[in-house]
């Protein structure tokens, strides 16, 4: 197993570009070097059909387990008490304020932490728990009575590796043996240094540094590898390369826990060669429920009329926080810009940002300093910030193509409307393509996206309701 991942990456890479399903190398639009595209948004039903065809299907309610291992008995559980957690781990899960599993952690969490170890690939919905859910497997697979590493977590960005350690840290808050370290830019280690600390959360360039190039810690001891936003992490040109590196190091008795709210049709093919014998859990294509976030499109003439419809709503509406997504840095600092100088309390994190810069920014903005954060696509996966009311697709998320980005938008918009909570969202449209890639959006997840006439007050009120 420990070359497969390479060999195959290969073999699939040459048959997709026969199929034409360009899982690699693909670049956004977006002139924000940091921000480089999301998977291919090929249509999803195939694999979902393959399972059901396969009568995989356990339970087609509202999740959907793919069974690859017929031994492997599935259950879930409603109570955090019936995962048998470490008594001290059960703490902070409570102290958390985590009364209860939700969806995706009481279906993923005992097939997690059985033993012997299962592979996982989950999907669901942004702000559903999955964070949580890898969490608490990984610290449940510590042995403390080690000082190595043994377990490994990598983010696509600084700021997501250092929301996991801290939702990581929390939850260990009573179990104090437990001992975590960040693998980021930033972090330095003298050469020849051996790291004792039981879990490595990180961006894959360090955990390479780390772990392959320097040999700081034993990677053939790593017991479980988790790839957060695992879609992009395996489909993005540079962290691919670094986590194939890494996964070619790992024993073939690693568990391999893969999590993300989106994967196109080719990322999960692909996801589904490198790790063997997967159990699959996703949420149906239908239920990739944004029920709880009020989609609406305003019309717009040019970028000046666009800010007017943001005032207006400002205006009219109480807002807990905000944050608008623009295409370009550039976008996002002229408006910024503009927004200050009337008064409203902004903040903007794009590439250009140090990363200590990024995280003094989200800081600020999580504590409530500003109301109104503008970012780029940099921001649009997996941070929590859990009074964010409105999110504004100041521009649409497009691909290289300039077609509608839908997995960008929902990973977006999914920074509202946090564990079932309400969040609106806000598109606002400016040309016939912008309006083209809201019609395409919403025929692809077929749920409606309301015009709102943003010169009236009433109806702007109703939203707010
Ligand atoms: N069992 C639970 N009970 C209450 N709140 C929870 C529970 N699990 C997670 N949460 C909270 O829900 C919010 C969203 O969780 P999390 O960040 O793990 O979502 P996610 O699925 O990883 O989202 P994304 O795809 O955007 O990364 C967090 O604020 C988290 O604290």
């Amino acid at each position: 197993m420990a070359s497969q991942w390479g060999q195959k990456a290969e073999e699939l890479e040459i048959s997709n570009k026969v199929a034409g399903l360009g899982l690699d190398k693909k670049h956004n639009q977006e002139t924000d070097s940091d921000d480089v595209p999301d998977t291919p948004n090929a249509a999803d039903t195939s694999l979902l059909m393959k399972i059901i065809r396969q009568g995989l299907v356990e339970s087609k309610l509202d999740i959907e387990i793919q069974r690859k291992d017929p031994n492997s008995p599935l259950y879930s559980v409603k109570t955090f008490e019936a995962l048998h957690l470490k008594p001290n781990l059960l703490k902070g899960v409570y102290a958390m304020g985590f009364n209860a599993p939700s969806k995706i952690q009481e279906t993923a969490l005992p097939t997690l932490l059985a033993d012997p170890p299962q592979n996982m690939i989950a999907q669901s919905q942004s702000g559903t728990g999955k964070t949580a859910a890898f969490v608490l497997a990984m610290l449940s697979r510590v042995d403390s009575n080690k000082n190595y590493p043994q377990v490994l977590c990598l983010s696509p960005t600084y700021e997501l590796a250092i929301q996991t350690g801290e939702v990581a840290a929390k939850m260990a808050k009573f179990c104090p043996e437990i001992k975590l370290k960040y693998a980021v830019r930033g972090e330095e280690l003298p050469r020849g240094s051996k790291i004792t600390d039981h879990i490595l959360i990180g961006t894959p360039g360090k955990m390479f540094d780390w772990g392959v190039k320097f040999g700081m810690f034993d990677m053939g001891k790593i017991k479980v590898f988790v790839l957060d936003e695992a879609d992009v992490m395996i489909n993005r040109q540079g962290h691919q390369d670094q986590c194939i590196r890494i996964h070619k190091c790992l024993p073939s008795t690693c568990q391999m826990m893969f999590f993300s709210a989106t994967y196109g049709t080719a990322v999960m093919q692909f996801a589904e060669i490198i790790v063997s014998n997967p159990i699959i859990i996703r949420l149906l294509r239908e239920e990739e429920s944004l029920d709880n976030i009020k989609q609406y499109y305003v019309k717009c003439k040019s970028a000046e009329d666009k800010y007017r419809a943001i005032c207006n709503i400002y205006g009219v509406i109480t807002i807990g926080q905000a944050i608008i997504f623009c295409h370009t840095r550039k976008t996002a600092s002229w408006l910024s810009e503009k927004m200050s100088k009337d008064g409203h309390s902004v903040a903007v994190l794009s590439g250009e940002l140090t990363v200590e810069q990024r995280i003094a920014v989200l800081d600020r903005f999580r504590v409530g300093l500003e109301k109104v954060l503008i970012t780029t696509n940099v921001l649009s996966r997996g941070i929590d910030v859990e009074q964010v009311t409105l999110v504004v697709n100041f521009d649409m998320p497009m691909d290289m193509n300039r077609k509608a980005d839908c997995e960008t938008y929902l990973h977006r918009i999914g920074r509202t409307g946090r564990f079932g909570k309400a969040g609106i969202a806000i598109n606002l449209i400016d040309s016939p393509q912008a309006m083209e890639i809201c019609t395409d959006i919403e025929a692809h997840f077929g749920k409606k996206i309301q015009l709102l006439d943003i010169e009236d007050a009433e109806e702007i009120e109703k939203i707010g309701a």
